[in-house]
Order: structure tokens, then C-alpha cells, then sequence
């Protein structure tokens, strides 16, 4: 008999937003997410034998998601995952690990005539904060990161000294452009409670905050011999500013800038010290990966 190795289920792509208003202030803080949140426990009877009795309905699970943000901060989403992930184990015998993910949009407060405006917000950036929550009566595992940051230096990055083989026709180069698209995270020490996690609220903001501030920084700033030492240069940053965290993980797409050579209109020079006009790849592109362990 075929059985059942691993299930999980629930709901995806909830778009959750909240306004928080300060009476005193009139002034709103905002937040839109976007939550996927997935049951895991003595359910396969669910799928083996058509038995409903052990099934919360994805429905009802998208209901819990509001209500929770309703009852509870939204804010940081490390606990908010952490209440929400609560609440199913609390409430069903039966489950035994909620797993959340959740991606936070910007909404970046707006400056009207050097005045942070109370209650308006624009969207200044593609770029999110997202959470993956593993939710068990053992623990709460929490990684934390932040996806899609686009950024681009138009010099101050090189790359020589890689193999040359028979199939290698790369040039090597001291100056060139170079463009990513930022997914990092940050795995935390494994928390025992909710308490543990409403205890550590601001480091959760702080290390979001970190980095994103020594990803920028450090592209800035480096001279880059190449992307994996750029990665692994960042990732040890965030490291020694979260001593909470166990590990930091980097997913780098190297965005190619081709070089056009324009020789054959009247000679223009464009390649090498000469090029500023360049063609943007959209792929293939290069994807680096690195995981940076705590010694
Ligand atoms: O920073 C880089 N790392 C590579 O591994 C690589 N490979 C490549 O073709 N270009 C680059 N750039």
C-alpha cells in the first residue's frame, strides 16, 4: 500500500493589510502582506480515506489569518507569525506544525514640504521583508530576510582569475557593471515560546533594518573581486550585528551589462575604458548562492 510521507496544506496568497492609528497623534502606521499558511499533522486520513473530520477548511484558515491580525500587532511579522502558528496548535490537537511565509509590501511614509504626513504612504521600492515560520509545540524556528532589492553599480567591480578552459570565451575584467536583485535571510536560534519571540521584537526589526543597511553599504563601497567574496563579505556583517541569528543566507542573480561594440559606425569607440553605452541582459544570468554559518 502506497501511504502518505509528508502533507501539508492551507492557505496561499492571503492579502492581509492593517492601519494602526495612534488616537493621541492622528498619526497611522500601515501594513500590507501577504500570507501563506500551511498545516501540518495527523491528517492523512484527509487523503487516504476521503476523511474530512481532521480537516480545517483552507477557508476557515484564511479567516484565522485576519482575525489574528485583527487581535494582535501585524508588527514585526516574525510575531505575528509567531501568534498566528500559536493559535492552530493551541486550538487542534491534531496539527503539529503551522508553516507561515510571509512577504511584507513598502509603504514608505510620504514628506510633504519636509513634514512626515500622518496618514500617506507611497510605494518606493519593489523590494519586501518576508518571514518563513516553522510553528511547533518543540519550538518556533524564525527566518527572517528580505527579497528583491534591486541595486546596480556602473563601476568599482571586477572579475579575473577564474578558470580558462576550452569552453571559456569570458574576458576577463577589472571594471565592469554590476546589477543584482538582493534575496537574503537570516535563520534565528530556535525560540521555545511566543513570550521568547514578543521578547525579541526589536532585534527582529533591528536585523531587517542591519541588513538591508550592509547590503547597500557594502555593494556600495567594496571594491567587488567578484560576487561570491561580495555575498559572503555581507552575510559575516549581518552575522556579528545578530548575534541572535545561527546562519545568513544570500541568493545573488548576477545581472549581465553587455558591452556593444560600435567600430562599425564611423569607428566609435565603446568597448573597454571606452564603453557607457551597454545592453542590459534579461538572461541567461548568473544565480550565487551562499550559507554563512556561525563558527
Ligand atoms: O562575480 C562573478 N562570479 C562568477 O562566478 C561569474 N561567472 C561569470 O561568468 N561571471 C561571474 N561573476
Amino acid at each position: 500500500m502506497p501511504h502518505v510521507s509528508a502533507a501539508r496544506y492551507g492557505k496561499d496568497n492571503v492579502r492581509v493589510y492593517k492601519t494602526d492609528r495612534d488616537e493621541k497623534t492622528g498619526v497611522h502606521n500601515v501594513t500590507e502582506m501577504v500570507v501563506c499558511c500551511l498545516l501540518e499533522g495527523e491528517i492523512e486520513t484527509s487523503y487516504t480515506v476521503a476523511d474530512n473530520s481532521v480537516v480545517v477548511a483552507t477557508d476557515s484558515i484564511k479567516n484565522t489569518i485576519y482575525i489574528k491580525a485583527k487581535e494582535h500587532p501585524v508588527n514585526p511579522p516574525e510575531l505575528y507569525a509567531s501568534y498566528l502558528g500559536q493559535h492552530f496548535l493551541d486550538t487542534y490537537k491534531h496539527i503539529s506544525v503551522v508553516n507561515i511565509d510571509i512577504t511584507v509590501k513598502r509603504w514608505t511614509r510620504m514628506v510633504i514640504d519636509g513634514k512626515e504626513h500622518p496618514h500617506s504612504f507611497y510605494r518606493d521600492g519593489d523590494d519586501t521583508r518576508t518571514v518563513e515560520a516553522r510553528v511547533t509545540r518543540e519550538g518556533i524556528k524564525l527566518k527572517s530576510g528580505m527579497a528583491g532589492l534591486l541595486v546596480l553599480k556602473s563601476t568599482g567591480s571586477a572579475f579575473h582569475g577564474f578558470v580558462r578552459d576550452e569552453f571559456t570565451t569570458l574576458p576577463e575584467t577589472w571594471d565592469r557593471i554590476l546589477s543584482t536583485s538582493v534575496d537574503a535571510s537570516w535563520v534565528w536560534n530556535t525560540l521555545p515560546s511566543v513570550a521568547a519571540a514578543e521578547k525579541q521584537v526589536a532585534q527582529f526589526d533591528k536585523a531587517w533594518a542591519d541588513a538591508r543597511r550592509i547590503t547597500m553599504k557594502t555593494f556600495a563601497e567594496e571594491d567587488s573581486p567578484s560576487v561570491q567574496a561580495t555575498m559572503y563579505k555581507m552575510a559575516s556583517q549581518i552575522l556579528d550585528a545578530a548575534p541572535e541569528t545561527a546562519k545568513v543566507l544570500y541568493a545573488l542573480p548576477n545581472k549581465h551589462y553587455f558591452e556593444i561594440n560600435l567600430a562599425w559606425h564611423k569607428g566609435i569607440k565603446n568597448t573597454g575604458k571606452d564603453a557607457e553605452v551597454y545592453a542590459p541582459q534579461s538572461d541567461p544570468n548568473g544565480l550565487i548562492k551562499v550559507e554563512v554559518s556561525r563558527s
